[in-house]
């Protein structure tokens, strides 16, 4: 089988950063971002409200003038070469970018017409559920449905790159879903996504690899899995045992991480590890187990843990 990685070492990054740097007004917000994005990959850019992942992305985009640092976007410079990287790179619209009077079908014709091999947007438009919009203009959209425009409007020039900032903010669940769907179809085509996002779900279903920033730095980079194992406590056991442990043979648990106590119940956070090892415990001591159960940190967990705001 092919996978996005296989696929991306025969053909090797798409997307480069280089210690890419910006300060708004003296203060540093990107401060030496460097990754690169293989082709057709799902690359996730993950962090706190102003960790610096909108900027970062408006550099690539070349909406942006970088302080320092090389950027390269199918081997072409964002700001020097802007008009051939926008042939070649999709970005969802701001709000403002779109003329209020404009109907949905406008302004999908419009933007297909800006581009030299445009998708077909009618099965755009029905795949992101516009097909009952496009005679409605854009101000009197909800604002599920202008998102689902500017995915559309993303997209529709068919690009080898595409990037979403905020993917499915505002889309109501089962919207969500069916963008997710979109998204992993859009990949199975090859085309690379560059993906800014709040949601934990999406990136932990979705990105082939996430760049954690935080205050304008890469806290880590890596696959979703990758991350996870990273955060302390990856693996949490809880139970209620039939007799109180002892404390200090709790705490000579290996690669513990944390150990809580409540209501006759405890939660203890480490590795695999220190699930084989509180079993051995528990079966040398002779003591019952009550609604054991063992679960794996969450990507909230990693965040959290690997992030400082
Ligand atoms: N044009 C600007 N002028 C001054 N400061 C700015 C400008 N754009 C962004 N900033 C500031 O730079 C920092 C990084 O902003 P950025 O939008 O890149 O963060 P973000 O990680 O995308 O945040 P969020 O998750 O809240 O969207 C923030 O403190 C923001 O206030």
């Amino acid at each position: 089988m092919t996978t996005a990685s296989s696929r991306a070492t025969a053909s090797g990054p798409v997307v480069e950063v280089s210690g890419l740097r910006k300060s708004y007004g003296g203060r540093t917000v990107v401060d030496g971002v460097s990754f690169a994005v293989e082709e057709g990959e799902i690359f996730g850019i993950l962090g706190p409200n102003g960790a610096g992942k909108t900027t970062t992305v408006e550099c690539v985009e070349g909406l942006r003038l970088p302080d320092a640092g090389r950027i390269r976007v199918a081997g072409l410079d964002p700001v020097a070469d802007h008009e051939a990287v926008t042939r070649v790179l999709g970005a969802q619209l701001q709000e403002s970018e779109l003329q209020p009077k404009l109907t949905v079908r406008e302004a999908l014709e419009l933007y297909a017409a800006l581009y030299p091999a445009p998708a077909d947007w009618r099965p755009l438009a029905e795949r992101l559920g516009l097909a009952g919009q496009l005679g409605t203009r854009f101000a009197k959209l909800s604002g599920g449905q202008k998102q689902r425009l500017f995915i559309a409007l993303a997209l529709v020039g068919d690009p080898r790159i595409v990037v979403l900032d905020e993917l499915t903010t505002g889309l109501d669940p089962r919207a969500r879903r069916d963008t997710w769907q979109l998204i992993e179809d859009v990949r199975a085509r090859g085309v690379t996504v560059l993906l800014v996002t709040h949601f934990m779900e999406e990136a932990q279903r979705l990105c082939d690899r996430i760049a954690l920033i935080d205050n304008g730095r890469i806290a880590a980079l890596d696959t979703p899995r990758g991350l996870i194992g990273r955060a302390a406590g990856s693996t949490v056991i809880s139970f209620t045992p039939s007799e109180p442990l002892d404390d200090e043979e709790v705490a000579a648990l290996p690669a513990l991480a944390s150990v809580e106590h409540k209501d006759g119940r405890i939660t203890l956070a480490g590795t695999d590890e220190t699930v084989n090892a509180v079993i051995s415990l528990l079966a040398r001591r002779r003591i019952a187990a009550h609604q054991l159960r063992v679960t794996d940190a969450t990507l909230d967990d990693a965040f959290l843990d690997l992030t400082t705001a």
